[in-house]
C-alpha cells in the first residue's frame, strides 16, 4: 500500500513538521507504477502516531487518549436489577460507566472514540457504528467506482467495484447517530478518516 504525494492534501497531516516537509517535496517524482517486493530492516526510526500497550490490547492516540479493540459481536454474564442475565451484543458495544469504546463511520468518514455512561436502559450498550441506510446489494446497484472514488477522497483506500456496497452513503450520518445516543455515551475523540484497509 502507497500513499501517493499528488493524493494528499494539507489537511492530510497531523503533525506541522510533516505538513512542512510535504509541501517543500510536493514536486517530487511519483513512483505509482512501483510494486513492493520485500521488506528489510533498515535501522531507520520513524515518528508513529500511537503505541500499543503489551498484554491488553490497548493503544494510546495523540493527547494520551487510550483506546483499544471495542467487540461488538458477542454474549456476556451481566447483573441488572440483581437478576444475571446473558447479554448478546450483536451490532452494539459494551458502554459501561467510564468505559471507552469505538463507534466508526464508514470508509470515508469519521470514527469516534466515545466514554460509556452505564445506561442501563440500554442493558450498558451503545452502537457499534453509523450503520446502513441501504443494504449492500442497494449500494451496489445504485452507486458506481467513480461515486466511490469521490466519496472517499482523501482518504487511502481501496476504490474498485469490490468494495462499492461499502461506500459512504451507504451508511448512515456518523455525527447525527452519535448525537442520538448522548445519554448513552460522551465523545472522547473525534478521528479524521486518513487510510482505511480492507481485511
Ligand atoms: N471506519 C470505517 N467504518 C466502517 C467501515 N465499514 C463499516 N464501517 C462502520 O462500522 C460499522 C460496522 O461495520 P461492519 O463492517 O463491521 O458491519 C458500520 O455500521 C459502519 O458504520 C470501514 O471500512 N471503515
Ligand atoms: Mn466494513
Amino acid at each position: 500500500m502507497g500513499i501517493s504525494r499528488a493524493d494528499l492534501t494539507a489537511e492530510f497531516f497531523l503533525h506541522e513538521e510533516h505538513r512542512i516537509r510535504w509541501a517543500a517535496h510536493r514536486d517530487a517524482v511519483e513512483r505509482r507504477g512501483w510494486t513492493v517486493r520485500a521488506v528489510r530492516r533498515t535501522g531507520a526510526v520513524e515518528e508513529v502516531f500511537c503505541a500499543v500497550v503489551d498484554g491488553t490490547h490497548a493503544f494510546t492516540l495523540a493527547d494520551n487518549i487510550l483506546t483499544g479493540n471495542c467487540h461488538h459481536n458477542y454474549v456476556a454474564e451481566e447483573s441488572y436489577d440483581g437478576m444475571d442475565l446473558l447479554v448478546t451484543r450483536k451490532g452494539a458495544i459494551r458502554a459501561g460507566e467510564g468505559e471507552l469504546g469505538i463507534i466508526p463511520g464508514s470508509m470515508g468518514t469519521a470514527s469516534y472514540i466515545v466514554r460509556g455512561l452505564g445506561s442501563t436502559a440500554s442493558f450498558r450498550s451503545a452502537s457499534h457504528g453509523a450503520g446502513r441506510r441501504m443494504s449492500r446489494a442497494a449500494a451496489k446497484r445504485r452507486f458506481t467506482e467513480a461515486d466511490l472514488a469521490e466519496q472517499t477522497r482523501g482518504v487511502e483506500c481501496r476504490k474498485d467495484a469490490g468494495v462499492v456496497d461499502e461506500i459512504p452513503a451507504a451508511y448512515k450520518p456518523i455525527e447525527q447517530v452519535i448525537d442520538r445516543q448522548r445519554d448513552l455515551v460522551e465523545v472522547v475523540a473525534r478521528l479524521r478518516q486518513v487510510v482505511c484497509v480492507k481485511g
